[in-house]
C-alpha cells in the first residue's frame, strides 16, 4: 500500500497495548482502519511500531502493516475518528486524566475494551469514562464477548457485541471494528453488556478454583448454570436486561472463559484452587486478572440491591483465606437447609427476580411512552 493510500485509512486509536489492546488494534487494522496504538512503555511501542510484534502478550504473532506505535498519547490520538481504551480498569481514571485535553472538542465516539468495575467506586467503565472525559454517554460504546485475545490474534473467528445508549454510535462502531474472523453484532443495554464481562469472570474465577481443587465436570456444570443465574439477577437489578446476560456477552463470555486455560481469571482461581494465596497468586500473575479486583465491589452493589450471590460470596472467601477451596461445590446456594426454586436464586417473594425485573421494565418503558425506562438509565 502507497503512502497516500495508507493517509487515506480511517484513522483509529487504541489506548493500552496489553493482549486485548493489540489484539483489537489487529482486528481493527484486518478490518481496513489506520491503527496506532499507544503503549505506556517506549521499548513495547518501539516493538509493534518497527517488528510488527508485541512479543510480551502475543508471542508468535504477526501484526498488520498498518498497525503503529507510540508511547506519546497526543500522537496516537492525533486525527482519530473512533478512539478504544483497553487498560487494567484500576488504572483508567488516572489514565483518562492525560486522554481529556486531547479530546475535548472532538466527537470521536470512545469504546471501552474493559471488563471490570472500579473497585473504590463500583463504577462500569464507561461511567468513569463518562465522569472522567465530561462526555455525552451517547459517544461511549463498550465491546463485550467471547473474546479470548489470543485465540483471535492467532484470527480464530468470533462474535462479540458493541453496545451504546445510541444505536448510532453503536453501528458506527461495530462497522468499524469488523472483519473476516470478527463479527460484531449491537445492541443499546450496555449496562447488561458491560455486567455480562465484568461478572462472568467472577464466575471463571470459581470454575479455576474448583479445578484447582481436581473436582469434575458435574461441579463446573452446576457452578456455570447457577453463575449464570446470579449474573442475570445481580445485572438486572442494576438496570440491564435478561436477554442481554443470555447473549455474546453474558453466556457466551462465561463459556469461553470458564472453558479456557488461556483465561487469566480462570488461572488465578486455579492458582487458588491448589493452594496458593491470594498474595501468592498477585505475584504470579503477570497478566490483567480483573475478576480478582472486582469481586469486593461486586458484592457491595449485590448487598444495596438485596441480591445474593452465593458463589461469589464464596469466591471472596476463598481470595481471604476465610474459606478452604475445597468448600466451594457445597455452597451453591444461600440455604443449605431449604430447597430453592431453580429459576432464580431471589424468586419473587425477595422482590422478583431476573424475568419479574425485565418485565417491569418493559412495563415502565410502555408507560413511559416508548422511552428508555429511569430503571435503564447509567
Ligand atoms: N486479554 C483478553 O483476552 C481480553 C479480552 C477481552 C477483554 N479484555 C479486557 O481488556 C482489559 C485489558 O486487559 P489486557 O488483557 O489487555 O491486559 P494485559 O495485562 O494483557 O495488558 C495490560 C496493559 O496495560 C498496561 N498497564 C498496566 N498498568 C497500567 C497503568 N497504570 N496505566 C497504563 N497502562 C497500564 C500494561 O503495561 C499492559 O500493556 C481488561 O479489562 C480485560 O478484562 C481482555
Ligand atoms: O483472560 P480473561 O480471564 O481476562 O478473559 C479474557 C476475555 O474476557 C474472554 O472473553
Amino acid at each position: 500500500m502507497s503512502r497516500r493510500q495508507e493517509a487515506a485509512l480511517p484513522r483509529v486509536a487504541v489506548i493500552g497495548a496489553g493482549s486485548w489492546g493489540t489484539t483489537f488494534g489487529k482486528i481493527l487494522a484486518d478490518g481496513g482502519a489506520h491503527v496506532t496504538m499507544w503503549a505506556r512503555r517506549p521499548e513495547l511501542a518501539n516493538e509493534i511500531h518497527e517488528a510488527k510484534r508485541n512479543s510480551e502478550y502475543l508471542p508468535g504473532i504477526n501484526l498488520p502493516r498498518d498497525m503503529h506505535a507510540t508511547h506519546h498519547l497526543s500522537e496516537a490520538l492525533d486525527g482519530a475518528e473512533q478512539i478504544y481504551l483497553s487498560i487494567p480498569s484500576q488504572a483508567l481514571r488516572e489514565n483518562l486524566k492525560a486522554v481529556r485535553p486531547l479530546v475535548t472538542g472532538t466527537d470521536a465516539p470512545i469504546v471501552s475494551l474493559m471488563k471490570g468495575v472500579e473497585r473504590r467506586s463500583g463504577l462500569r467503565m464507561s461511567q468513569v469514562i463518562e465522569q472522567e472525559l465530561h462526555c455525552d454517554p451517547a459517544r461511549i460504546a463498550v465491546a463485550s464477548g467471547p473474546n479470548l485475545a489470543l485465540e483471535i490474534a492467532r484470527e480464530q473467528p468470533t462474535a462479540a457485541v458493541i453496545s451504546s445508549i445510541s444505536q448510532e454510535t453503536a453501528d458506527a462502531v461495530a462497522r468499524r471494528a469488523r472483519n473476516r474472523y470478527f463479527r460484531t453484532f449491537v445492541n443499546t443495554d450496555v449496562i447488561g453488556t458491560e455486567f455480562g464481562g465484568v461478572l462472568k469472570n467472577l464466575i471463571a474465577v470459581a470454575i479455576g478454583i474448583v479445578d484447582g481443587v481436581g473436582y469434575g465436570e458435574n461441579t463446573k456444570a452446576s457452578i456455570i448454570t447457577r453463575g449464570l443465574v446470579e449474573m442475570s439477577d445481580f445485572a438486572v437489578a442494576q438496570g440491564a436486561e435478561v436477554e442481554t446476560l443470555q447473549g455474546l456477552a453474558g453466556l457466551g463470555d462465561l463459556i469461553a472463559t470458564c472453558q479456557s486455560p488461556l483465561s487469566r481469571n480462570n488461572t488465578a482461581g486455579r492458582l487458588l484452587g491448589q493452594g496458593y494465596s491470594f498474595q501468592d497468586v498477585v505475584k504470579q500473575m503477570n497478566q490483567t486478572a480483573e475478576g480478582l479486583a472486582s469481586v469486593a465491589p461486586v458484592l457491595q452493589l449485590a448487598r444495596e440491591a438485596g441480591i445474593q450471590m452465593p458463589i461469589v460470596e464464596q469466591v471472596k472467601m476463598v481470595l481471604d483465606g476465610t474459606m478452604d477451596p475445597r468448600e466451594i461445590a457445597p455452597h451453591l446456594t444461600t440455604d443449605d437447609d431449604e430447597p430453592q426454586g431453580e429459576r432464580t436464586q431471589n424468586g419473587q417473594a425477595g422482590g422478583g427476580g431476573a424475568l419479574w425485573r425485565s418485565l417491569q421494565r418493559t412495563l415502565d418503558q410502555f408507560r413511559n411512552g416508548g422511552r428508555r425506562s429511569p430503571r435503564d438509565s447509567a
